[in-house]
């Protein structure tokens, strides 16, 4: 899942790491000496020679008072000082300057863009990455390595982590039958996913109704009748043709009479500009007014699917999606877009066709995996 983003970001890193390699230079005399031989001031150089022979015999007292007048050097610039630069020469350490990130960023810019991944977010997803290395930098206070990996993985958890809730505890504090409608373009799984997050629910206690608002498409009560039978279900369905609101208003009815938690409502594959039937689910949400309508896309649309989200969200307001086929998405675009672009949370991923292939969407362990942590 998502290995091709996963590659770039790791060049990316590489890169970095390669582009700040030239200035790093061991702990030691050299340093010192190549620290005192900088084309800098000679108060700078001055103070570099100070901090390491003052680091050399143990004394401290001079190491704070120059650090203090360096950090008054440098209030208010973003720039490393001479005298940073030199101390960091003097101890090993690197600083990062901006011409040292500009081609790696432009390089993962690129990568991210080709990864499907939205420009908005390929923008912001840059930004904190060259804040967090040029803030960071002046501290001094990690490898290049650490450094590069913390900035990725703010800046993708950032994005990928907005309007997140806990889907589990929302299901356990509402009150009951809490009806969830689910919607997107034809074919993406919206159906499947019903039936995962059905069995998903069962495993955690709760039961579910199916409901099929999907009146629009011949077959599709058979299709959902299919996964209701292998699963125990009970469906509502009216005839082709029936009204969608009312299918599932008697899916929330039965719910009632029968003690059901969740009703499960399906409905017909739309586009955002299918007048007719987004109008259907502005009835949907007046006759049922459900808890949830979630959105369905598959994550191997990438850029499609991402802008489909934003204008289903538009049109119809969603509270958070589900992204199937992630099992057959390498680019990983969708998956860090959606959120970022809606406002509203990716809470399922769809890894494979069986009934046990639903994932909680857990965006700080996508972002483990995409750098390699887990
Ligand atoms: N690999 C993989 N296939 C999936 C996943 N989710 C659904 N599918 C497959 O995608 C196909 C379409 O799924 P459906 O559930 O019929 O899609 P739908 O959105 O309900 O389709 P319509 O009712 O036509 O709008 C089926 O063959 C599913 O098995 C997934 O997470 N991974």
């Amino acid at each position: 899942m998502f290995d091709g983003l996963k590659d770039k970001l790791s060049s990316f890193r590489e890169d970095v790491e390669e582009s700040t390699d030239a200035e790093e230079v061991p702990e030691g005399e050299d340093a010192a000496a190549d620290a005192a031989a900088e084309p800098a001031s000679d108060s700078a150089a001055t103070a570099a020679e100070a901090d390491s022979a003052a680091d050399a015999d143990g004394s401290s007292a001079d190491v704070a008072s120059t650090e203090e007048e360096a950090d008054e050097e440098t209030d208010g610039s973003t720039e490393p000082s001479t005298f940073q630069r030199a101390k960091a020469f003097a101890t090993g350490r690197i600083i990062i300057e901006e011409e040292d990130l500009e081609e790696p960023l432009w390089d993962l810019e690129m990568a991210l863009l080709e990864s499907d991944v939205e420009m908005s977010v390929a923008e912001q997803i840059l930004e904190t990455v060259r804040e967090t290395m040029l803030g960071e930098s002046r501290k001094q206070v990690e490898t290049t390595g650490e450094l590069v990996e913390r900035a990725l993985h703010d800046a993708l958890l950032d994005v990928i982590a907005v309007g997140q809730f806990d889907f589990e505890e929302r299901v356990a504090e509402a009150e009951k039958p809490l009806t969830i409608v689910f919607t997107g373009v034809n074919g993406v799984g919206k159906t499947t996913t019903i039936a995962k997050l059905s069995e998903w629910l069962e495993d955690r206690g709760y039961s579910s109704v199916l409901a099929n608002g999907d009146t629009y498409r011949a077959g599709a009560n058979e299709q959902i009748a299919e996964h209701a039978n292998r699963l125990d279900r009970e469906l509502i369905s009216h005839d082709q043709g029936g009204d969608p609101a009312a299918v599932i208003y008697d899916g929330v009815e039965y719910a009632r009479a029968n003690d059901v938690d969740v009703v499960l409502g399906d409905t017909a594959g739309r586009l955002h500009t299918s007048d007719d039937l987004m109008a259907q689910l502005e009835k949907i949400d007046r006759v049922v007014d459900p808890d949830m309508t979630l959105f369905v896309d598959e994550a191997v649309a990438g850029q499609d699917a991402v802008n489909r989200a934003k204008e289903f969200n538009e049109a119809a307001e969603i509270d958070g999606a589900v992204l199937t086929k992630a099992d057959a998405d390498s680019s990983g675009g969708a998956a860090i877009s959606v959120a970022y672009v809606t406002g509203k949370p990716i809470l399922f991923l769809g890894t494979g066709q069986g009934y046990d292939d639903l994932t909680r969407f857990d965006p700080e362990a996508l972002v483990d995996s995409l750098l390699g942590e887990e």
